[in-house]
């Protein structure tokens, strides 16, 4: 079977920054806070710089309601979504792409029935939205003894994989959290020509150890392209405890930087030559056989 020759993914090398950031109660005081974090991000030539899962709230589902934010229509009244300006200026202020980790979103319909969202927005460096993800995977899950949490008891899912290109650079792909665990959604968007799987999460102390950059190595090996996961830091007086540890893995699967729990920023260098040498040595693209599995070919 011979090799094809395919695009290149990432057109120039690219520092990408996860701000592992500490989020209270005041989400005010987050905003300020995640501006800091993110101008000391950029500062240190960060051009990609994504937040956590929920990174102006405490995650849980009886702060969904209580901190959602109306995003359509777009671009929406400060009054109505504090967070999507402060995110925009963000963007703008330090001429990056801005990953906003994730928000709960409120949708009211004509009728005023309201649905909720875990919602992340990506904004270009002069502050434009480029894309809006709404949580496919819905975080239900029952582990006896140690954790439940059912957010579908609030949350609706969204029903899009959310590609997004970033001019300069090439196509990421951005999902949140419990997304990752399936890993449909990343192969589509490998194949569709990402250079990055882009993951705001919140793993919890029980799965976390187990599965966080298990999933992240995973979803790199089995896609040979980077993956970037970025966690709230751990709050131990808060109800639900972050895993922290955010990390980047590179196209063959290996951790480049990890984090502990605490508030931190942890950064890499992704390369595209990095992505055609892992495709070259192991050419899976080249080898896929569709013929055999039609069903997942899309
Ligand atoms: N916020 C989430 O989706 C948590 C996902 C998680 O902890 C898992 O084990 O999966």
């Amino acid at each position: 079977m011979g090799t094809t020759s395919h695009p290149i993914l990432l057109k120039k090398p690219v520092k990408l920054a996860c701000v592992q950031l500490a989020a209270g109660a005041d989400k005010a005081a987050n905003l300020v806070h995640a501006a800091d974090k993110v101008r000391e991000a950029a500062t240190s030539g960060a051009r990609i710089v994504v937040l956590p899962e929920c990174f102006n709230s405490p995650y849980g589902c009886d702060f969904f309601p209580s901190y959602a934010e109306t995003l359509l229509p777009s671009p929406p009244p400060a009054s109505l979504s504090p967070s999507f300006h402060a995110l925009s200026a963000m963007a703008r202020d330090n001429n990056i792409y801005l990953i906003g980790g994730s928000i709960p979103e409120l949708a009211t319909d004509a009728d005023g029935a309201k649905t909720y969202y875990n919602t992340s927005l990506t904004f270009s460096p002069q502050g434009a939205l480029l894309a809006t993800h709404r949580k496919v995977h819905l975080f239900d899950i029952s582990i006896p003894g140690k954790i439940t949490f059912r957010e579908s008891d609030v949350l609706s899912p969204g029903s899009a994989v959310t590609i997004v290109d970033l001019p300069e650079y090439g196509r990421v792909a951005v999902a949140i959290c419990y997304d990752i665990r399936f890993p449909e959604l990343a192969m589509i968007a490998a194949r569709r020509g990402c250079f990055a799987l882009i993951y705001p999460g919140a793993f919890n102390t029980t799965t976390g150890p187990l599965h966080w950059r298990l999933q992240g190595q995973a979803r790199a090996m089995d896609n040979q392209i980077y993956v970037a996961l970025c966690s709230p830091a751990r709050d131990l007086s808060a109800g639900y405890h972050a895993w922290g540890h955010s990390l980047v893995v590179d196209p063959m699967a290996q951790v480049l930087v990890e984090a502990e729990e605490g508030e931190t920023i942890v950064s890499a260098e992704l390369d595209g030559e990095k992505i055609e040498e892992a495709r070259k040595g192991i050419p899976l693209r080249d080898q896929r056989r569709f013929d055999v599995y039609p069903d997942v070919s899309q």
